[in-house]
């Protein structure tokens, strides 16, 4: 048996071409495009990759797109003063800050800084309660994606058992929450889990986010389950890190062999990413006027 190939790219460029009509549609209306300022510290060659293409993608959707590339070497006060200013400024609806940081600066005030309707990458905690408490808010990129692409291949989760690998607030722990709120039983699992093959073999939906290349094996996969690789692991010597090839958390030949459906990596997750993103800040736009 082969697994279907859940289509991330396909399926991310048909959402980006509804929120092109969307942003269209906001321009008419308000007198403004829609705006995302993405603020990218030093040079993580990965970091400027991803961050080139979603000012590319926000442009080619009809949106404005303010890119703030702050060297190495800046200091906590002046990055905060930039997410302020973007606070303040009218034209900006989401305020992403690339992650990770270079290690001299501190994420967690940078993400409390955000004006809440304005954190596209719903890391604020009052985005992050309310994905808990079952309110609206600004869900998590990556996530939402991933929902979207499990939707491709079940459609009603109820009862089924979903295992999440990985426990980061920015993937692993927002992902759980989507599934429990579309009643998936669920299982997180990590660094620290026991028989994690085993669990993993108990998955109807297997979502993988924890950064360790190939992890996931084929014989860690029930046969015929939904498998989400959120991976973004550079095969790469030090130092080439743009330059490597792209693997998941999966090994992907192999869970092919044995999933119902799997996402491929590139391909998969990633372009979802980007689209949610813009979704996102379309959100934030609608509902700030
Ligand atoms: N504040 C913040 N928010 C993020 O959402 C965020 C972040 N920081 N830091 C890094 C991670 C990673 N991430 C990806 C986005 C797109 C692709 C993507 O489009 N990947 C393509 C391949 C691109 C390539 O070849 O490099 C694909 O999977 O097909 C991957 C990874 C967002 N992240």
């Amino acid at each position: 048996m082969s697994a279907t190939i859940i289509d991330g790219k396909a399926v991310s460029a048909q959402l980006r071409a509804e929120l092109a009509g969307t942003a269209a549609r906001f321009e008419q209306r308000v007198g403004r495009k829609a705006g995302l300022a993405v603020v990218l510290v030093g040079n993580d060659p990965a970091s400027e990759v991803y961050v080139n293409s979603k000012i590319q993608k926000t442009k080619e959707t009809g949106m404005a797109s303010f890119a703030h590339r702050l060297p190495a070497d800046t200091d906590q006060e002046t990055l905060l003063a930039l997410v302020q200013q973007l606070n303040d400024d009218d034209a900006v609806d989401g305020i992403l800050v690339q992650l990770p940081l270079p290690g001299h600066l501190d994420a967690g005030p940078v993400i409390l800084a955000i004006d809440p309707a304005k954190d596209v990458d719903g890391l604020h905690p009052e985005n992050a309660g309310r994905l808990l408490a079952g309110l609206p808010g600004l869900v998590p990129c990556t996530p939402s994606g991933a929902m979207i692409l499990v939707r491709r291949a079940v459609e009603d989760l109820s009862g089924l058992h979903a295992v999440v690998i990985g426990r980061s607030n920015l993937v692993g722990k927002p992902v759980a929450q989507l599934l429990l709120n579309a009643n998936a039983t669920v299982t997180m699992a990590h660094s620290r889990t026991r028989n994690l093959a085993e669990l993993c073999r108990t998955a109807d939906i297997l979502v993988a986010a924890v950064g360790r290349p190939e992890l996931v094996r084929g014989d860690w996969i029930k046969p015929g389950a939904v498998v989400i690789d959120v991976g973004v692991n550079r095969l790469a010597p030090e130092g080439q890190a743009a330059k490597g090839r792209l693997v998941g958390d999966v090994a992907y030949a192999e869970a092919a062999q044995v999933a119902g459906a799997i996402t491929p990596v590139p391909g998969g997750v990633g372009p979802m990413t980007i689209a949610c993103l813009l979704q996102n800040t379309l959100t934030a736009a609608e509902r700030r006027i």
